[in-house]
C-alpha cells in the first residue's frame, strides 16, 4: 500500500467517526431521537413478527432511515441556531420551527406506512 492510498484513507475513517460521534451526541441529547429509537426497534420487532413482504420492508426501512436522518438535521439546525445566537430572534424561531415541521411531516407519513402495513396483519389476528 502505498503512503499516498493511507493518506486518502485516514480522512474517509475520519469522518465516518465524526459522523458516528454526531450520531451519538444526538442520540444521548436528544428525546425524539430516543423516541425514533423506541419505535423503530417496535417497527423492525413487528416486521419480523408479521413476516412481512420484501416491498414492505422496504417502505418499513425507508421511514425508519428517513425519520432519522431529518431529526439529524433538525438537530444540526437547532445547534447552528444557538451557535449563532442566544438571543430571542425572529428568524432563529422560523429556522427551527421550519425544522420541526419538516420532522413533522415525516412523522405523519411514517405513522401512515406503518398504519397501512401492519393493520391488515394485526386484523387477521382476530
Ligand atoms: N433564539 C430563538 N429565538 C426565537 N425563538 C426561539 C429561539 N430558540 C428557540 N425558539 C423557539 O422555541 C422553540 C423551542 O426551541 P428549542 O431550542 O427548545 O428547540 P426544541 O423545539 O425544544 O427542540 P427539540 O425538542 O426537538 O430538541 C422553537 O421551536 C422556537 O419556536
Amino acid at each position: 500500500m502505498s503512503m499516498d492510498s493511507r493518506d486518502k484513507r485516514q480522512p474517509l475513517l475520519k469522518a465516518l467517526s465524526n459522523a458516528f460521534d454526531g450520531i451519538k451526541t444526538a442520540l444521548k441529547s436528544e428525546r425524539n431521537m430516543r423516541i425514533h429509537f423506541i419505535s423503530s426497534f417496535l417497527a423492525i420487532g413487528a416486521s419480523f413478527y408479521f413476516s412481512i413482504t420484501k416491498i414492505e420492508w422496504l417502505f418499513i426501512l425507508f421511514a425508519i432511515g428517513g425519520m432519522f436522518a431529518l431529526e439529524l438535521v433538525n438537530t444540526a439546525i437547532e445547534r447552528v441556531v444557538d451557535l449563532v445566537t442566544s438571543e430571542r430572534h425572529p428568524l432563529a424561531k422560523q429556522a427551527k420551527d421550519i425544522a420541526a415541521g419538516a420532522v413533522m411531516i415525516y412523522a405523519i407519513l411514517s405513522v401512515i406506512i406503518g398504519s397501512m402495513i401492519f393493520f391488515p396483519y394485526v386484523l387477521k389476528l382476530f
